[in-house]
Order: structure tokens, then C-alpha cells, then sequence
């Protein structure tokens, strides 16, 4: 940590802690911590009000963190992430998600746009039926190669899906199994979606599904197969049609990849168009926050706030409640985002952290996580800063009613965590002050999914130069599976509680 962060730090250590209570009676809160990030030109529809007045910010903190930014270099880091400078040092490349939308280093640009042309092609081909008839989708990735996509088909798609998409990662048979079930080998497709393409899940599964096809009278199971992958030469050596390899960079992150071929199950669910809509909503994110400065940068205040509450108040868990069915996979793409970008014990310079780095993101749905979690944020002892997510326009056609009691639980639950409860009998007391920020849509559509995801990730890298940490690499995922691969090739000994497992389970 340099000298300049290390000094803001100690000012914001010794700032006043008012309630916010308190806090909302000193002055005009809503003005100073509640906005709207637009959409921009490009996409009509688009708002998203974003109120952090229930949290413990204040003009001062504002102030303060906008100096962390400004010591922590974030502008020229963030002018490196754009301009696709390496800054992913310990792999030595850049991070070109944002070129996926558009907006980013001008070949990079250029590059993804003449990918998606290809892709477009084939989504294309599909629906108007050039491949035969194709009714299933089922694609195979893990991690970043199927949060995403899970969560934008679930989101996207309920209406009406053009394909059936079943995303399956887990090696566990029992995933893919279903997905079977739920398909009629004779019109399915199948993805296999694998920066690396050597992922053992994915490989593993992408043979069992190949197989799954031969099996139930499908011809030529090679010819049902695309790839979706920044490594095209395994792909064909695979045995995947050239023709059927979609490429993506290698610049493009495995969780910040939704935007790549790594989205194909997305656009060939929903349409071409759909998916474009979430580029240019994710796209006009990226614009903002490029081009905004200090506190008025939406994804960087949100990150002011992660900092306070991680640093200053010491929680060591953030909790997201989306109220809508539609983004219930919402918290687990999150968790990848957030914990593999940001779970790091090292600064950036290899030195070690002496602060802690990303809290444990978790969460849920509302309104059922009322019913099952929301104890411990009311009453608990854990002190845990809170999102919710919710959407102006309802997702269904019942009676508005349902849309109302949704929304009206939503913003009762900010209140109740904020206001807390005096009471006689302890038992009954809430002691209040407990923060929450709101993130309120127009309307949950494909666009507003993509600028939400963007302010996510871009959320995210803010934590990241304010931690002063790589957000873009993650090898804490490595020494596992290499010790599931000296399991697999067996002779190896290993302590006597694992050789006591593998020797229970008959392995
Ligand atoms: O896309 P792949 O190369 O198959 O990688 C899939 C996933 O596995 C790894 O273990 C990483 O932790 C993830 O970041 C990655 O998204």
C-alpha cells in the first residue's frame, strides 16, 4: 500500500459514526446519494435508480474515498483497463470484456464485432432452420463458461424461449442426466463452452453428451456440436467443425465472458437481437463509468460504499436479494464475479494485503429469503451491508397485485433493517441501523440485464484498485484440481484423513 492510500485510510478511519438516522435528519440524502444510471441514447428504454441514502455514507466519506481513488491511481487504471494495457500482470494480458460491447481499445473492438458477425450467422442458421430442426440447446460449461449464461437465459427467456436452453456444469452425471430428459436427441444441440477447453467437467461431460446422441440415433453426433472457446485449435482437435468454433479472445476473462461466443446460448434462446439490446445496455454502463468522475461514477460509489463496510466496520459478508423471480440466479453470478475477481491475499505488486479483500457475497430472492434468512439481518449479530434489486415493470401478467406486494416488501424490508424497532422485551427489539442500498429498474429486459451485469463487473474492478489487487486472475482455484488429477493418477500418498475418504469411497 502506498503512503498517500495508507494516509486516506487513517482519515477515514477516524470519521464520526453517526446513525443514519441521524444521518437522514442532518441533510437532503436523496439529493447526495441517490441517482440514475441511464441506459444512454442507443437503447430507448432504460433506467435504474440507485439510492444509497440507507447506507453510512455521507459527504464527508464522499470526499474521503474519492481521495482513496485519486491516490489508488483509479484513473489511470481505469483509462489502462479500456485502452486493453496488460493489467492482468501475473497472466500477462489485458481484460477486454468491455471491447466485447463495444467500447474499448479500437482492433479489440473491431475484432469482437467481426466474431459476433460469425456467431450472429450461425444463431441465425438456427432459427431459420439451415441446421434441421433444432429445438434444445445444451450447454456444457463451468464457472464463467455457465453463470452467465444460466442467468441471462433464465432471465431473458421466460416469455418465450426460441430454443430450450439447459445449462449443465456440474461433472456430477446427475446434471446432465436431466438435461437429457428434459431433450429429444433428434432435434438438440450442443454447446460446449470452454475458454481452456480442457476443463475436466466440461470435457468430460461434453463426451457423455456426444455419446447421449450416437446412443439415441443420431447420425452424425460431430455435426450437432459448436464450440465456444478461446482456444479454437483443441476445439477442432476435438473434433469440432472448424466451421462450428466460435472464437473469443484471450484477452476476455472466463467470468467476464457472457459478452463472447460464450453468450451463444443466450442469443440463440432469445434472438440475435435480444442479445445485442444486452451489449448496448451493458455498453452504455461502460460509457459512464469511462467518463464519469469521483462519487458521480455509479459503479465506483458502490464501491465506496463495499469499502466502508468491509474496512471500517468490519463486515465480512455483503447480502444481494433480488425481487424478481427472474434474477434468482442472480447471487450465484455474483459470487463468481466478485469472490474469484476479488478473494486475493496479495496486492497487485505480490506483496501481501493488510487489509482485508472481498467480503463473502451471498443472497437470494425475495421475497421467500424473507421468510428464511432475514432473521439474522434484522436481528443477528453480524453486521451485513445489503443490495436489493427490484424492477418498476412487473414480470407477469397476473393480477398487479402480486407485483405490488412484491415491491412494497422489498423497499418495507430496507426500512425495517434502517429504522429498527424499540422494545421491552429484547426479544422483540430491533436495534436499526442497519444498511441497505436499492437498485430499482424500469423494466427487467434485456438491456437493463446488461447494464446491470456491466455495473457489476465494473463495480468490482473499483474494489479492486481501491484494495490495490488483480481482480483478473485467479490461481486460488488451481491447487484442488491438481490434487484431484495426483488422486486421479493414483500411487500418490496423501494425509490420512483424505486416504481414509478415498479408501471409504472404494477409490
Ligand atoms: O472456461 P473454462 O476454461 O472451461 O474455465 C471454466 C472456469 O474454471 C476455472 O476453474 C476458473 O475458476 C473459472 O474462472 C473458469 O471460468
Amino acid at each position: 500500500m502506498n503512503d498517500a492510500v495508507a494516509a486516506v485510510w487513517t482519515k477515514l478511519e477516524a470519521t464520526p459514526r453517526r446513525t443514519l438516522t441521524q444521518l437522514f435528519s442532518d441533510g437532503d440524502r436523496l439529493k447526495l446519494l441517490s441517482d440514475r444510471l441511464e441506459w444512454g441514447e442507443e437503447v430507448d428504454r432504460g433506467e435504474m435508480l440507485c439510492d444509497w441514502s440507507k447506507t453510512h455514507l455521507d459527504a464527508e466519506l464522499l470526499g474521503l474515498f474519492e481521495e482513496l481513488a485519486a491516490a489508488a491511481g483509479f484513473d489511470a487504471k481505469r483509462e489502462e483497463l479500456f485502452a486493453g494495457a496488460k493489467i492482468n500482470k501475473t497472466e500477462d494480458r489485458a481484460a477486454e470484456h468491455t471491447a466485447q460491447r463495444g467500447v474499448g481499445d479500437e482492433a479489440s473492438v473491431e475484432e469482437a464485432q467481426a466474431l459476433h458477425q460469425r456467431m450472429k450467422m450461425l444463431v441465425d442458421a438456427i432459427h431459420v432452420g439451415a441446421l434441421g430442426p433444432v429445438k434444445h440447446l445444451i450447454h456444457i460449461g463451468i464457472g464463467g463458461s455457465a453463470l452467465g449464461p444460466a442467468l441471462a437465459v433464465d432471465a431473458l427467456s421466460r416469455d418465450l424461449a426460441l430454443v430450450d436452453v439447459h445449462v449443465v456444469s456440474n461433472i456430477d452425471g446427475v446434471a446432465l442426466e436431466a438435461a437429457f430428459a428434459a431433450c429429444d436427441p433428434a432435434t438438440t444441440m450442443i454447446a460446449i463452452a470452454s475458454k481452456t477447453f480442457s476443463t475436466i467437467e466440461t470435457m468430460t461431460n461434453a463426451q457423455s453428451a456426444l455419446k447421449w446422441l450416437g446412443d439415441n440415433g443420431v447420425s452424425d453426433p460431430g455435426g450437432r456440436v459448436v464450440a465456444l472457446t478461446a482456444n479454437p485449435d483443441a476445439a477442432v482437435e476435438w473434433g469440432v467443425d472448424e466451421t462450428r468454433v466460435l472464437p473469443f479472445p484471450e484477452t476476455v476473462g472466463g467470468r467476464y465472458s457472457l459478452w463472447s461466443s460464450i453468450g451463444f446460448p443466450v442469443a440463440v434462446s432469445v434472438g440475435w437481437d435480444d442479445f445485442a439490446e444486452m451489449l448496448a445496455g451493458a455498453a452504455a454502463v461502460d460509457r459512464h463509468f469511462r467518463d464519469t468522475d469521483g462519487a458521480a461514477n455509479l459503479p465506483l460509489r458502490a464501491a465506496f460504499a463495499d469499502q466502508y463496510y468491509t474496512q471500517l466496520r468490519g463486515c465480512q459478508t455483503r447480502a444481494v436479494f433480488a425481487y424478481d423471480e427472474r434474477l434468482g440466479l442472480f447471487p450465484d453470478y455474483l459470487q463468481q464475479l466478485e469472490m474469484e475477481s476479488n478473494g486475493k491475499s496479495v496486492t497487485a505488486e505480490g506483496e501481501p494485503v493488510i487489509r482485508p479483500t472481498a467480503p463473502i457475497t451471498w443472497g437470494g430472492v425475495g421475497t421467500d429469503a424473507q421468510h428464511a434468512v432475514f432473521q439474522l439481518l434484522h436481528q443477528g449479530t453480524h453486521l451485513i451491508p445489503v443490495d436489493f434489486i427490484a424492477s418498476i415493470a412487473p414480470g407477469d401478467d397476473l393480477d398487479p397485485e402480486h407485483h405490488r406486494i412484491l415491491l412494497t416488501n422489498c423497499f418495507a424490508q430496507g426500512a425495517a433493517l434502517m429504522a429498527g424497532q424499540a422494545s421491552d422485551d429484547p426479544a422483540r427489539s430491533f436495534a436499526g441501523d442497519r444498511p441497505s442500498a436499492t437498485f430499482l429498474c424500469d423494466d427487467l429486459d434485456a438491456a437493463t440485464l446488461g447494464a446491470l451485469i456491466a455495473f457489476h463487473e465494473h463495480r468490482t474492478f473499483a474494489n479492486a484498485v481501491l484494495m490495490g489487487i488483480n481482480p483478473f486472475d485467479q490461481f486460488g482455484v488451481e491447487l484442488g484440481k491438481a490434487i484431484a488429477k495426483k488422486i486421479e493418477a493414483g500411487g500418490n500418498e496423501f494425509d490420512a484423513s483424505t486416504e481414509a475418504l478415498l479408501a471409504a469411497a472404494g477409490l
